[in-house]
């Protein structure tokens, strides 16, 4: 039970933020179990308040912690790994990093390489355990993937890749969030034009967006198949959607992943 496990972020920022607030909306889990950790820790009293242990000490996060998962920005990783490395337990510990484009082996060179690690992918729904995490390893037994798939797994859903593939589902996941979140912006500023006021408009593009996102996983179809029981022929949903196109939309779509993508790899 992931209730019972130690888990450590350290760099709680943004993201590890997020998977706080997922993980502490669970049923059965108690704050005392989570270790926060960030130079500044201003920004989390919430979470001392709720009894989590909030501090500046990586070292004393990762000694006690089952799981210790690294929040902490891509350039810092090494720095943190080099920090902890002291008290780290190979036989006992998990390290889960969370930073974009540090390779299994890039970590590998700092601790020992007998070490359990993983990198995951999470993206900022964990907050309300809606996250797809892509997680991968090298050398974990099957006990020690089921406690990492638990933990992703309790906030949203989590798929095993390739390694190779991790640099793909950042940018399709963690960054991909924030791709949906600006076509929303991009319907409201629509809806505003055409009459609504911002709230109602995002109440009804919110909708909107969730309901297109379950009918796919409900159903489990393509979107295009969807999309044709809406273009009435000759109606105003094709019209809009040829606009939209001849503007360069699934053509920006798909540059931007490839920016995002081709900005990881450099
Ligand atoms: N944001 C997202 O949606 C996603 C981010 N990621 C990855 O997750 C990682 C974190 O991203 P994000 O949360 O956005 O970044 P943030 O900058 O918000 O969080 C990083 C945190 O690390 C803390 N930090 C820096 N140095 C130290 C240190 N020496 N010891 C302890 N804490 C430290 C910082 O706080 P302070 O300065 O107070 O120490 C900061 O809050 C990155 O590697 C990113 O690639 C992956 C998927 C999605
Ligand atoms: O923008 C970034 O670099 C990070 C990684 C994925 C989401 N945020």
């Amino acid at each position: 039970m992931i209730s019972n496990v130690k888990i450590a972020i350290i760099g709680c920022g943004n993201l590890g933020t997020s998977i706080a607030n997922g993980l502490l909306a669970l049923d059965n889990f108690d704050p005392k179990n989570l270790s926060l950790t960030k130079r500044n820790t201003e920004s989390l009293s919430e979470f001392e308040a709720k009894g989590v242990h909030v501090h500046s000490d990586n070292v004393i996060a990762a000694k006690y912690a089952d799981l210790i998962l690294l929040g902490v920005k891509p350039y810092n990783v090494s720095t943190i790994l080099k920090e902890i490395k002291p008290v780290l337990d190979p036989k006992k510990q998990i390290i889960i990093s969370l930073a974009t484009g540090i390779t299994l082996e890039e970590m590998f060179t700092v601790i020992d390489p007998a070490t359990v690690t993983f990198r995951a992918m999470p993206n900022i729904a964990a907050d309300i355990q809606e996250s797809i995490t892509c997680i991968c390893q090298k050398q974990a037994s099957p006990t020690q993937i089921e406690v990492v798939k638990e933990l992703f797994d309790a906030i949203g859903i989590t798929i095993t890749i390739d390694e190779s593939l991790m640099e793909a589902a950042t940018v399709l996941g963690a960054c991909g969030i924030a791709y949906v979140l600006r076509f929303m912006r991009a319907m409201i500023q629509g809806g505003i034009q055409i009459g609504f006021d911002a709230v109602t408009a995002s109440k009804i593009v919110n909708q909107t967006v969730k309901g297109a996102a379950e009918l796919m996983i409900q159903k489990n179809i393509h979107p295009e198949a969807a999309i044709d029981k809406v273009t009435t022929p000759k109606g105003c949903t094709i019209v809009g959607l040829n606009e939209m196109e001849h503007q360069g939309f699934s053509s920006a779509m798909v540059r931007g992943v490839i920016a995002s993508y081709e900005k990881i790899e450099k």
